[in-house]
């Protein structure tokens, strides 16, 4: 899901205002500063207006009356105006530029905030570029436009109403006929916001797209090249990249367009303008410097006017950058902690981790697809550790992804010592729950600092202790001890190495409950026997769930159950289900060609 423009229905396209009008709570808290700021330039702006005025004086009075005095007085009052327009447009820059890019701050933080919040099953529709690309280029435009675009929208919007005044209070007749190619321009600047819009959020969103296809090959960089596949990342980079260009492209026509009519336009009325108004101080009916104050004044709206067209394209581009960032911002967060812990049911310690009748189904699965899940009656006594076997695909990292409630059962229960964890308060259950998943993931940190992130009390004790029942003792040779940085996803460690911190991470908080997704995948037969050792001290202390491909996993456990088609189709011990199960049979057969295996499964 990549929450592109064309994937909207017409009716249902932005206005521009409607967008931009949701920055207001951002905004808020600087206004006072925000509106000073737009005085200040509106201010500016109007002093370019005054200077023809000075300038008629001086043609009309000192020029026409040979007075040099009077020559260097008004030289002096345009000086001084001129000096005055430079320092408040400074000011007001530097009275927008801090609390704007704290409003850009404060944007981005929330951001990452419903982020964090946000459940997996949105981070599981969501390319993580879409994401990344609304916290960085989406929220860069918007600054820009915060701190560029809507002052001078505002700003020139003024200068060329108030210019239009005094022209029309200057020369009626001249104004009128600057005046006529307002209608065109409107017209063409409506036509320009709808297809500028449209091409603006195709833009942005490709940006997203090809974000995402780098962050990929970042991160998978050493699949692309195990597999000689640079040439395929490079082709897909390279069309994704043309259709950015192509797009950005279409915006820089339509802009062209827009600004050299924008340009052209008034140029022709200035033009007329100019003969209508030569013809009448050859008629006596106007003097020269009158001519020369309107002409003046007509040119000083030049910029504003101009600009127009480049403010409506950065207006267009907050527009859409603020649909994106709000589609994140309005994007539901799960459904919130109960209330009162009163209504909580008592505890009943010892009474383990039971299902009752859970049935999951995934928000983004096809209506007709039966539920992942379905019926599924469990129940893990007090300090047990139960395998959880299956084919694939039957549902193992679903089934233990409701424990710790990273996505939350469609019906049935599940409790931790007869507490519903649908009415535990998160942040208690995930004190009660620890996981490690099947791909151990480590920070840019310290290997530490990556432990202790399975705990509230980041303890040095606590963290040696977690470090030894994990069988992580390598940490203490690492060149700087627990302190050593593991670099991104942890890559500088080996597999086996990874598995452990991330086991030390889960047990590190002491658990009542682990829930373990495969801990001896994909590992060689030395680190294998090395995190098994650590799997034993650790399941020793807690009561467990661990799904597990092969028997030398299942004989961790005290219990196996089976799942199959989403239902437990069997619970016993690993003999028992052998004995008895074709399909349990068959599971734990297609391991024999396996030594290491083999190996287990007579013991
Ligand atoms: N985010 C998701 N959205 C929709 N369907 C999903 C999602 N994740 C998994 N599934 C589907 O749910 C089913 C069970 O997947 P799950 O990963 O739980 O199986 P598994 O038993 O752990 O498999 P394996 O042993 O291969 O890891 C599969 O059919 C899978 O396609």
């Amino acid at each position: 899901m990549t929450g592109t423009e064309e994937e909207k229905p017409a009716a249902q396209r932005r206005s521009t205002v409607r967008s931009l009008l949701r920055l207001w709570p951002y905004v808020r808290p600087v206004r006072g500063r925000f509106l000073g700021a737009v005085a200040v330039a509106t201010t500016a702006s109007a002093m370019s207006l005054v200077i023809p005025l000075a300038l008629k004086w001086i043609v009309d009075g000192p020029i026409a009356d040979k007075d040099p005095s009077g020559v260097w007085l008004g030289g002096l009052a345009l000086l001084v105006l001129g000096v005055l327009e430079a320092g408040l447009f400074g000011v007001r820059r530097m009275m927008v530029a801090g609390p704007l890019t704290g409003v850009e701050a404060r944007m981005r933080a929330a951001l990452y905030r419903r982020l964090q919040r946000l459940p997996v099953s949105f981070h599981d529709q969501w390319p993580s570029g879409q994401l990344l690309s609304r916290g960085t280029t989406d929220l860069m435009l918007l600054r820009i436009f915060l701190a560029f675009g809507v002052t001078f929208l505002v700003v020139n919007g003024l200068t060329i109403a108030l210019g239009f005044v005094i022209l029309l209070l200057q020369q009626w007749t001249l104004g009128l006929v600057l005046l006529a190619p307002v209608v065109p321009l409107v017209i063409l600047c409506r036509y320009f916001e709808v297809s500028y819009s449209r091409a603006a959020r195709t833009a942005q969103d490709q940006v997203g797209d090809l974000t995402t296809v780098v962050e990929e090959s970042v991160l998978g960089i050493r699949v692309i090249k195990g597999f000689g596949q640079h040439r395929g990342q490079e082709r897909a980079f390279a069309e994704l990249s043309a259709r950015l260009r192509g797009t950005e492209m279409h915006k820089a026509r339509l802009l062209g367009v827009l600004w050299g009519l924008i340009m052209a336009l008034p140029e022709v009325a200035i033009g007329a303008a100019l003969m209508l108004g030569m013809v009448q101080v050859a008629d006596d009916h106007l003097t020269a410097g009158a001519l020369v104050a309107f002409l003046s004044t007509a040119l000083a709206l030049r910029w504003p006017v101009e600009s127009i067209g480049f403010l409506l394209a950065i207006a267009n581009d907050a527009a859409a950058a603020t649909d994106r960032y709000m589609q994140v911002m309005d994007a539901p967060l799960p459904s919130p902690d109960p209330a009162a812990p009163a209504t909580a049911e008592p505890p009943l310690p010892g009474d383990g981790l039971r299902m009752t009748g859970v049935e999951f189904r995934y928000p983004d699965a096809p209506p007709e697809a039966p539920p992942v899940l379905r019926g599924i009656d469990l129940h893990i006594r007090t300090g047990e550790t139960m395998a959880l076997v299956g084919a694939t695909g039957s549902g193992k990292t679903t089934l233990t992804a409701l424990i710790p409630r990273l996505h939350e059962a469609t019906a049935g229960r599940i409790t931790l010592d007869g507490q519903d964890i649908a009415a535990l308060p998160r942040e208690r259950l995930r004190r009660l729950v620890s996981v490690a998943f099947e791909e151990p993931t480590l920070f840019s940190a310290s290997a530490g600092e990556n432990v202790l992130m399975g705990t509230d009390e980041a303890r040095e004790e606590e963290l040696l202790r977690a470090l030894a029942v994990a069988q992580a003792d390598f940490v203490h040779d690492l060149p700087e001890g627990h302190r050593t940085q593991v670099g991104e996803q942890g890559l500088s460690l080996s597999g086996g190495q990874r598995q452990r911190l991330a086991l030390a991470r889960a047990v590190v908080g002491r658990p009542r409950f682990l829930v373990l997704d495969d801990p001896l995948s994909a590992l060689d037969v030395h680190t294998e026997a090395l995190v098994e050792r650590a799997l034993r001290e650790v399941l020793a202390t807690t009561t467990a769930l661990v799904v597990a491909h092969r028997p030398s996993t299942v004989l961790l456990a005290d219990r196996v159950a089976l799942l199959s088609r989403g239902r437990i189709a069997a619970v016993g011990t690993h003999q028992e289900l052998l004995h008895s199960n074709r399909e349990y049979a068959r599971l734990m057969s297609g391991q024999e060609h396996h030594p290491q295996a083999e190996g287990d499964a007579r013991r």
